[in-house]
Order: structure tokens, then sequence, then C-alpha cells
């Protein structure tokens, strides 16, 4: 359960008067998410009427732990950018003084376009071509865009995070504190320094992609994008799409799927296939480290879900033998 600040319905309801949104009918706490807390708004209208079709949809965020306040005109230009090139990609919405950063309950909010569509929980093989072909699509449209964020979970801010777990990680596995140590050792000696950089989103799971049937009707939860190593989005998404939930199988047939979907919108350079076995353990290793870290600090009866660190040390010791024309199922 994401909703970390409960707001009232009459505060939200007195917010929307703000905007051309009309009034508030229902506002409903998302349970999906560990970062931010998410509303669904269901309003009457613009014209303060409901629909013959319902009410108009919309999403409320208040930002919480890692989303910094300064980072969001970032990610309001870059939805702007690939929004107007095609991406189905939700808009921040203005007020009628053309703001789209507010403060709500002491939190910094926005309200945000809704998109239709489900995150799947087991993705088929052709949703994860699909899911592939629209992460090339947005490399594509990303390109042009000249906005800047350094990402801070990088190669040295694994290094930080691993610090800050110390001997904590193996009260969650015994040896896992060596094993990572061996994993940022080997990372510090292989990490590749000159494969193409652009934007990239940084956590494109499965909950991250709205679809219908085989179909992507959305992208979302930009609040990791970033400027880093292009091929780098390719191996999140395939950490992230390709393995059973508790990373202990990888699914070729879906690895493959993704990887030509990104190579009908994209394609990779021989370098950035080259180096993707490495970019693929660097994914593991964040999501394991970051994990941990929540892991570590979360309290056992915290109403969010804590995620599973070691679902993605299995991927890591899978990426860590496998063999790399494998991975790129060609
Ligand atoms: N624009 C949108 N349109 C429709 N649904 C949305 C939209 N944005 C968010 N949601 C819904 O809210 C849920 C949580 O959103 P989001 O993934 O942004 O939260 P988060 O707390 O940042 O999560 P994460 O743990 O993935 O970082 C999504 O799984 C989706 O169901
Ligand atoms: N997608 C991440 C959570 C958001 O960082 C995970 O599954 O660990």
């Amino acid at each position: 359960m994401a909703v970390y600040t409960q707001v009232p319905a009459e505060e939200i309801d007195a917010f929307l008067t703000r905007y051309d949104a009309g009034r508030l009918v229902s506002a409903k706490g998302i349970a999906e998410g560990v970062e931010n807390s998410n509303y669904l708004l269901e309003t009457t209208g613009h014209d303060g009427a409901l629909g013959s079709g319902g009410g108009h949809r919309y999403i409320l965020t208040l930002y919480e732990k890692r989303v910094d306040e300064a980072d969001l005109p970032f990610f309001m230009d870059l939805l702007d950018h690939l929004g107007a090139r095609g991406c189905l990609v939700p808009r921040f919405i203005a007020d009628r003084e053309g703001k789209r950063l507010q403060q709500l309950a002491g939190r910094p909010a926005c309200l945000i376009e809704f998109l239709t569509g489900i995150s799947v929980t087991e993705p088929t093989v052709g949703q994860a071509r699909a899911a592939g072909a629209a992460l090339g699509e947005m490399h594509r449209a990303a390109e042009g865009f000249t906005g800047e964020r350094r990402n801070a979970l990088d190669l040295p801010g694994w290094h930080e995070l691993a610090a800050k777990c110390g001997e904590d990680f193996d009260r969650i596995a015994p040896g896992l504190g060596a094993r990572v140590a061996d994993e940022l050792a080997f990372l510090d000696a292989h990490w590749p320094a000159d494969l193409p950089r652009s934007v990239i989103h940084a956590d494109l799971f499965p909950d991250n992609v709205l679809m219908l049937g085989d179909e992507v009707t959305g992208l979302i939860d930009f609040y990791f994008s970033c400027t880093d190593i292009r091929a780098y989005d390719l191996a999140v998404t395939h950490s992230a799409w390709s393995f059973s939930h508790d990373g202990a199988t990888c699914h070729g047939d879906r690895a493959a799927a993704l990887c030509a979907g990104y190579r009908e919108t994209h394609g990779l350079t021989e370098a950035e296939r080259a180096a993707f076995p490495v970019l693929c353990r660097g994914a593991a290793l964040r999501f394991l480290l970051t994990r941990a870290y929540d892991w570590i600090n979360t309290p056992a009866d915290a109403l969010v879900t804590r995620k599973d660190p070691l679902a993605y040390l299995r991927r890591l010791e899978f990426y860590a033998s496998a063999d790399p024309a494998v991975l790129l199922g060609a």
C-alpha cells in the first residue's frame, strides 16, 4: 500500500478549484507503488456535470521520499517533449495560473493526466515485445531533448548505498555483503565508459507500462528518469520483464521478444551488444541495492509492502554466468 500522506476528500476538492477540472466525485488511494502517494480522482469535468460515460479521471501524486522537488521541472519538460513526439506518457496538468507544481497536505503535489490500461503481472511474449518496442520508441522520441539529470543510482551511487547497508546486508542473507562488494569491484573494472548516452526511463518495470492486451497504452512513473547509458535502460527492462517474480527462472522467450521489439524501433550498436551482459549485472545490482536498503530501513509492519532484494540477487547470478548471445536472444 503506498498512500503515505492521507488527504481528506474536502481538501482534495478545494485543491481542484485551482484547476479547470470540475468538482471531486471520488478519491481513491492507489495501493500500487512504493515511492509516492497516489490517488485516483474522479471529477465532474470543468462544466460541473458528470459526462454520460462517467466522470473525468486524474491522478493526484504527492511526492514522498526519493523524489526531489527540484527535479520535477525536468520530469515535466521530458514528458512534454515525449508527448509532443507521439509517446503515450501522462502530462502534468497546469492550474488556471499555469502552475503545475503545487503544495498539498505539506507535500509537493501534481495533478496528472490519467491514462487507461492495466499493468500486467505475468507478461506474455507478445507483451514483452510491445514493451521493448515502446522503450525503443521512447529512446527515439527522446533524441533532441536537452534536459540533463544525473543518475543518482549510478555506479558511484551503488557504492554509497552499499556502504549505508554495511553489516546489515547479512541480516538479509548470510554472505550478501561480501557478494555485493565483489560485484562492485567487478563493475568498477568492467563498466563501459564510451557507450551512447541519452535520457533514460531507468525503471521500466511491468508496473510502469499500461497495456490493453498486447498494446501499450501508456508509460508512467518517470521519477527515476535521468541521463545515462542508453542501453542500460534496456538492461533494466530486461531484468524486470524476463524473469519469474522470485528471479529464479529466466524466461528466454520473453527476453528474446523484448530485445526483438527494441530492435524493431531502435536497435543496438555492436559496442552496446558487447557490453550488454555487464549492463545487466549493473541493473540487477541497482535493484538489489535499493531493495536491500528499503528492506533494512522499512519497519516490517509499515503499510508499504517491501520488495524482495534476493529476487535481484538471483537475477544477478543468472547474468554473471549467462551466455551473452542468450541474453539478447539473437
Ligand atoms: N498517469 C496515470 N494513469 C493511470 N494510472 C496511473 C498513472 N500514474 C500512476 N497510475 C497508477 O498508480 C500506480 C502507482 O503509480 P507509480 O508507479 O507512479 O507510483 P510509485 O509510488 O512512483 O511506484 P513505483 O514503486 O513503481 O516507483 C500505478 O501502478 C498505476 O496503477
Ligand atoms: N521498480 C523498483 C521499485 C521502484 O524503484 C523495484 O521493483 O525494486
